[in-house]
């Protein structure tokens, strides 16, 4: 994994939107694209920038199940917010987390990550280590699925939410064989609340209890992590 720690969450946006221009430029066509707070900063530089995006495809992480993408808080509306209202791309997908049918939408999504394998994929982490919403104990080898929120994760994400009740209890989302065969991934992380979750994806051991320490097998893993987010890290990572 190669590591890079910046002083703060604007330059860490910064360096990631240096890597997807360069990765694009050299003809990265799909992208695996992240929601949450952690990737603003990316995406604000993206938008600012005369990069053209009309012939990128993208293929999000995850989505809630029971919002409509024209909800406020789905993911769906996240990406045309900060993204794609401002930076058309060719064809974006997200999993629908309105389908009747959730095990074959699941289906259907393996399917277009088969057929439009990932370039360069975006990634955050929980506080518990989860990437995605693959929550501790999921296995490892799985392809997307409908998850079980954890109550750690509802609580996490009821700060986008006006009530705790309002945060959806499951999600369909990628699964990590999905995400482990991206050819590239950049994951960014923030804050001294990601710290733990940092030191345990790099020094810990590779358990499915931390989803994240899987990204250590991976051959091309950048982690882009501010200062308070390293802080707990062994100084050789820092250099
Ligand atoms: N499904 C998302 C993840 O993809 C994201 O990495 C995580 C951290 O969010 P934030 O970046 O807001 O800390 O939150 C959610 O659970």
């Amino acid at each position: 994994m190669k590591i890079i720690v910046t002083k703060n969450d604007i330059q860490g946006g910064a360096k990631a939107f240096e890597l997807f221009e360069k990765g694009i430029k050299n003809g990265a066509k799909v992208l695996g694209l992240a929601t949450g707070s952690t990737p603003e900063p990316l995406y604000q530089n993206w938008v600012e920038s005369d990069l053209n995006c009309n012939n990128l495809i993208s293929i999000n992480l995850d989505e809630y199940v029971g919002l409509k993408p024209d909800d406020p808080q789905s993911y769906h509306y996240f990406m045309q917010k900060h993204l794609f209202d401002k930076k058309p791309f060719k064809k974006t997908y997200v999993p629908d987390g309105t389908a009747s049918d959730v095990a074959q939408a699941c289906k259907d999504y393996d399917q277009i990550i088969k057929d439009n394998p990932i370039d360069i994929q975006l990634l955050g982490i929980g506080r518990n280590g989860h990437i995605a919403f693959n929550e501790p104990g999921t296995p490892f080898d799985i392809g997307t699925h409908e998850v079980k929120l954890t109550e750690n994760t509802i609580k996490a994400n009821s700060r986008f939410f006006d009530s705790i009740d309002d945060v959806p209890k499951s999600a369909i989302c990628m699964g990590t064989a999905n995400i482990m065969q991206s050819k590239s991934i950049v994951l960014m992380a923030f804050g001294e609340k990601k710290a733990h979750a940092v030191k345990e994806m790099i020094e810990g051991p590779i358990t499915e209890e931390v989803p994240a320490s899987i990204l250590q097998k991976h051959p091309d893993v950048t982690v882009i992590v501010d200062e308070a987010a390293a802080s707990e890290l062994d100084d050789k990572y820092k250099k």
